[in-house]
């Protein structure tokens, strides 16, 4: 079984409400309470949602995925503070794939939960919940909510970087939530419920649906492909590495005084990059594999060996070449061009049909999770756009950066410590 993967059957609820459940059926009657299960269906997969670390960040990535970012649009911290906690408790229960509401069916009112996910498994549902830089100063320099002073120092709109060509309509956000799950209607069904809370707090902004992981974040996880036919994720920050962990990804107390709030959680970068599928098409395979500097058919470096063996990045042809080009994208992302820094990839491939010149509208829904993105994204974007291979296929249409709080226990809400 995949790690932090609970198989809840029908028997293990069925247990649950009777007399004594044991292990798996526990820790969903334990963080879920006794609502209302949308399906008995046997072997439904389910993430805690409680934790020191939200899930959807180092659990294995699910096969699907809708993001969604969000403009508050009250002026009051009460009702902030509100949807959080309306949202935390809606998040338990869909997690759990339980009706939003307790499954409550008055007849004269419109139903608590839309409906789609009734007869779904939770499918491996977790969301993952992150603040923009703008919910904490608005454009006129306000302190919106009176949490100027907890600001994190790293939590500022990402720059633009060279040949950027972003849409603000696809960019930013005060709020963040990232619904992963093995099913798109279990992703979407969440989304919607959640903006469906929102209504009258904030209101959705952008979004962005993923029908394919682009990463692995078990090593337990087959690596899976990018839209350009390569293997993604193969040396990417996994589960299993718990001190790289600590070092790259999970913030602690003490990085930033100002927002201690912060330890135990992360910040999540997001860019919508558009791939030029139809050029890449008419790109020889010798070329597509000097621009990775990755083999195609099994991933591994271009100085040989198999998928997981380490580059050698001083391995020269017979003419003196690198065999892994100098503009090639392993190298230059590497951490030992990078001052040993690692990032937690989560990406997804997407399609919004096509452009207004017939060609297919699709790309990698690029997300990372990192301590620190002065120092892990921002400086290796901005190699990445000058000298990168593989920049002349793509083009970033949409940004977003957020701070992900930590996990939450029994009764805890998301974000509570920064309004603590
Ligand atoms: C700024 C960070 C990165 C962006 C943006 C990015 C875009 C991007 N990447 C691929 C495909 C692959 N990336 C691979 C490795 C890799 N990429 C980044 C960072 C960004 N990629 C890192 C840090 C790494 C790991 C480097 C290392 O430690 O060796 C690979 C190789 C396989 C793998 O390790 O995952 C592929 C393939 C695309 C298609 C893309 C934009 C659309
Ligand atoms: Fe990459």
């Amino acid at each position: 079984m995949e790690a932090g993967l609970m198989q809840v059957g029908r028997r293990g609820f069925l247990g649950l409400a009777g007399a004594g459940a044991a292990g798996a059926a526990v820790a969903l009657g334990a963080q879920a309470g006794l609502g209302q299960r949308r399906t008995g269906a046997p072997a439904a997969g389910m993430y805690a949602f409680e934790g020191p670390h939200q899930a959807g960040i180092v659990t294995p990535a699910q096969d699907r995925m809708y993001f969604a970012s969000f403009d508050v649009t009250t002026r009051s911290r009460e009702r902030l503070v509100a949807l959080l906690q309306d949202w935390t408790r809606a998040a338990r229960e869909l997690t759990a794939g339980r009706e939003v509401g307790g499954g409550t069916l008055p007849y004269a009112d419109p139903p608590a939960d839309t409906g789609e996910a009734i007869g779904l498994p939770a499918s491996g549902l977790t969301l993952t919940f992150g603040v923009g830089p703008s919910l904490f100063t608005g454009a006129d320099g306000t302190d919106r909510f009176g949490l100027g002073g907890r600001r994190p120092a790293a939590l500022e709109t990402l720059p633009h970087f060279p040949k950027d060509h972003l849409d603000p309509s696809r960019s930013d956000g005060d709020l963040c939530v990232q619904a992963c799950a093995d099913d798109p209607q279990v992703a979407f069904h969440a989304i919607r419920n959640l903006t469906r809370l929102a209504f009258g707090t904030a209101a959705l902004r952008w979004s962005q649906l993923g029908f394919g992981r682009t990463s692995s974040t078990s090593s337990s996880q087959e690596t899976p492909r990018n839209l350009f036919g390569f293997k993604d994720g193969t040396a990417n920050l996994k589960a299993e590495e718990s001190g790289e962990l600590d070092r790259h990804l999970w913030v602690a107390a003490g990085d930033d005084p100002r927002a201690d709030w912060l330890a135990g959680g992360t910040y999540l970068v997001a860019r919508r990059i558009s791939m030029r599928i139809e050029t890449w098409d008419r790109t020889s395979l010798r070329e597509q594999e000097g621009i990775f500097g990755r083999d195609r058919a099994q991933g591994a470096p271009l100085s040989g060996g198999r998928e997981f063996d380490r580059p050698d990045f001083t391995a020269t042809s017979r003419d003196g070449a690198p065999l892994i080009a100098t503009g090639s994208h392993v190298r230059l992302a590497h951490p030992s061009q990078n001052d040993g820094h690692r990032m937690l990839r989560r990406g997804y491939n997407y399609t919004d049909g096509d452009t207004s010149l017939g060609r297919m509208d699709a790309g990698l829904f690029f997300v990372a999770f990192v301590r620190d993105p002065a120092r892990q994204y921002i400086p290796l974007q901005n190699t990445l756009a000058r000298q990168d291979a593989l920049t002349e296929y793509l083009q970033h249409t949409g940004s977003g950066l957020f701070a992900c709080p930590p996990g939450v226990g029994p009764d805890g809400w998301i974000g509570e410590g920064l309004f603590a």
